[in-house]
């Protein structure tokens, strides 16, 4: 079987029972916590993983008063308080695995500790002989940040719902729980707005390198909040501003200073534009927008960019951000927005996403000394668009060349001066598509760094090591042959 020791992200503790290890058979229930509609989904989430790679049948049905003396439970009563609402314990005997959780979010998570102590072949779509085997242990696990995040460009290439599915799929193997969505950008709008249909119907028609574009409706983007719940992942859909908007100035003219649209812009620079500060109507403009998003979102984050208004006056930003974070207020929202916008005054609980290559930015060291929460995902360690090496085909390379060791090797608690793990909320991983096309391209970018800046996120800085992670890392290689993840061969790994 596969060791608790191979799990990623790491846990918090992992006590193995040498000699015990429990068999999955024809006879094995799924027992859902009682009563429990998130724990019995997430049994039958459980079930459609298992049964089709071992062919068992493993019915969920609900679990007894008392825990069950076989099969796997998913309880929600007798978790430790120390795990919190996201973390579990989790034991496994030759009897039974019993996976214990505070919240549903906690049981899902254990579910994909769980998952990773089968073999590999776990995840196929077809039946695989066996045996089914999980070493026998207790493990007790929580997240050291709440907020362990991806963000997907869907302007500069449009992705489909397919695709973003596939990825959210891909991230709960990894205990991710945040979903950023680069919704708009230059090149395109891709969230369609009832009271400025034209933003998605023209705004979205094209992409980077003048490809054919395309759109959510409101009931795909909709579709998609719902997947990622079911994933315990929560959707955050950003609104690119005021630089980054060259669709919607390009959709309609009246947005414009000068009343005149510019073309779609189907290239690759940034910040040459701007929405028009001084303009009224940009304020009646971005409130109808953020509220059909925000009505759309049930999460509590709405992300309004704010990052290289290079044409932009300094004055006008600060303007238009302080603004703009009380339109967002005033949806319910709270806002987050790359972390130019500390040169603006941050509401109190606006979270700044930093997205330096430095070690030092005095501008976001004050802010998060004045109570400002920071997101970290500095650009030369979390960005997924950067190639690997000088020779990868995919990415750019302006905050520099990432590979396992450099995404790895850092400690977001304490990597910004004066940013210390309080004011941190956790990492988020951006993924650019300036030149990503395809769900392969999504694939070759994020394995193996996703995992590692998932890990950086979850687990206690004490079991941060780079050699025992990049064993770990190079046994999730043969699952990912399996889920038929076109993943990086790393050279700095060793791929079984
Ligand atoms: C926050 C931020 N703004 C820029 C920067 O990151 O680099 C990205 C490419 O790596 C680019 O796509 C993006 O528009």
């Amino acid at each position: 079987p596969v060791p608790l020791s191979s799990v990623v992200p790491i846990p918090v503790s992992a006590t193995a029972t040498s000699g015990v290890t429990h068999t999955l058979t024809a006879a094995t229930k799924i027992y859902a916590q009682s009563g429990s509609t998130p724990a019995s989904d997430i049994g039958g989430y459980l079930a459609a993983i298992l049964r089709p790679s071992t062919g068992l049948p493993l019915p969920v049905v609900p679990a007894p008063n008392s825990a069950p003396a076989d099969g796997i439970a998913l309880l929600l009563t007798g978790a430790p308080a120390a795990v919190g609402a996201q973390g579990y314990q989790l034991d496994i005997t030759a009897a039974n695995v019993t996976l214990r959780a505070n919240q549903p979010a906690g049981l899902f998570a254990g579910v994909q500790t769980l998952r990773q102590l089968l073999p590999p072949a776990v995840e196929s779509t077809t039946v695989q002989p066996g045996p089914w085997e999980i070493a026998g242990g207790h493990i007790v696990d929580y997240p050291r940040f709440g907020y362990r995040g991806a963000m997907l460009d869907v302007a500069r290439h449009f992705f489909g719902v397919a695709a973003v599915r596939r990825y959210i799929d891909q991230l709960a193997l990894y205990k991710v729980n945040y979903l950023h969505l680069h919704l708009a950008d230059d090149q395109g709008w891709r969230i369609a707005i009832n009271s400025w249909p034209n933003l998605a119907v023209y705004g979205g028609s094209t992409a980077v390198g003048g490809g054919p574009g395309g759109y959510y409706t409101q009931a795909d983007y909709s579709g998609l909040v719902a997947y990622a719940a079911s994933r315990y992942i929560t959707i955050i859909p950003e609104i690119d501003m005021p630089g980054h908007t060259n669709a919607a100035l390009a959709s309609y003219a009246q947005l414009n200073c000068n009343g005149v649209a510019p073309p779609l812009y189907t290239g690759t620079n940034v910040g040459f534009s701007s929405l028009c500060v001084p303009l009224e109507l940009t304020y009646t403009f971005i409130d109808q927008v953020i509220g059909e998003l925000a009505a759309l979102t049930p999460g509590p984050y709405l992300h309004i960019g704010g990052d290289e208004a290079s044409s932009t006056t300094p004055a006008d930003y600060t303007t238009f951000i302080n603004r703009v974070q009380q339109i967002v207020a005033a949806h319910g929202k709270t806002v987050l927005g790359w972390h130019d916008v500390v040169h603006a005054t941050p509401l109190p609980s606006t979270v700044a996403q930093f997205w330096g290559t430095t070690t030092t930015d005095s501008a976001v060291a004050a802010a998060a000394a004045a109570g400002t929460k920071v997101l970290m995902s500095p650009a030369n360690r979390t960005y997924l668009d950067m190639k690997y090496r000088n020779n990868t085909r995919l990415g750019q390379k302006w905050a520099g060349l990432i590979d396992v060791n450099q995404a790895y090797g850092w400690n977001p608690g304490n990597y910004l001066g004066g940013v210390g793990e309080t004011s941190v909320l956790g990492v988020e991983a951006p993924l650019w598509t300036e030149t990503i096309r395809t769900t392969a391209d999504i694939d070759f970018m994020a394995f193996p760094r996703l995992p590692a800046i998932a890990e950086l996120g979850w687990s206690a800085y004490a079991t941060h090591d780079l050699t025992v992670f990049k064993t770990r890392l190079g046994a999730q290689g043969p699952r990912w042959r399996v889920m038929g993840i076109n993943y990086y061969h790393s050279t700095q790994v060793t791929w079984p």
